[in-house]
């Protein structure tokens, strides 16, 4: 499985901790950047995940920003994706059964490193449940 992974100034510390998780944990990684304090602007970094995710070069996308509100905003832009904001392992576990999330987004401000990778374990380990569900995200992608 193949992980894009994206962060603004305000969460490439965070992006890092679960880059180093996921290739500790033997996925594949593709890190976009940014990977200084130097002010950047998170729609372009969603933009370089969504687009790795949405045209199949890369499985699941992480993307962090201070608050997590505005790059899971941009990311939405991308036809595609469906950018999930998570804040504990229950909404990214919901994310995929529920709406077959393919970007989890994560807010540097109101996430640690624990909780990240727990979120993001849980995320990359749970299905998509179908049925229903993929009447409702039919209907978000027409
Ligand atoms: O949280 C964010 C967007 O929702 C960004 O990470 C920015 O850090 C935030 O907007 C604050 O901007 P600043 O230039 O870092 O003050």
């Amino acid at each position: 499985m193949k992980i894009a992974l994206a962060a603004d100034h305000g969460g490439f510390q965070l992006k890092n901790s679960m880059l180093k998780f996921l290739q500790d944990a033997g996925f594949e990684t593709v890190d976009f950047g940014t990977n200084t304090c130097d002010s950047v602007d998170y729609p372009d970094y969603a933009k370089l995940v969504g687009n790795a995710v949405a045209n199949g070069g890369c499985d699941f996308g992480v993307l962090v920003c201070t608050t997590g509100i505005g790059i899971s905003i941009s990311a939405n832009k991308i036809k595609g994706i469906r950018a999930a904001l998570c804040h504990n392992c229950d909404g990214a576990k919901f994310s995929r059964l529920h709406n077959n999330a393919n970007v989890i987004c994560m807010g540097a401000k109101y996430v640690g490193k624990k909780l990240a990778n727990e979120m993001l374990k849980t995320f990359l380990e749970t299905e998509f449940e179908g049925g229903r569900h993929a009447r409702r995200v039919g209907k978000m992608e027409a």
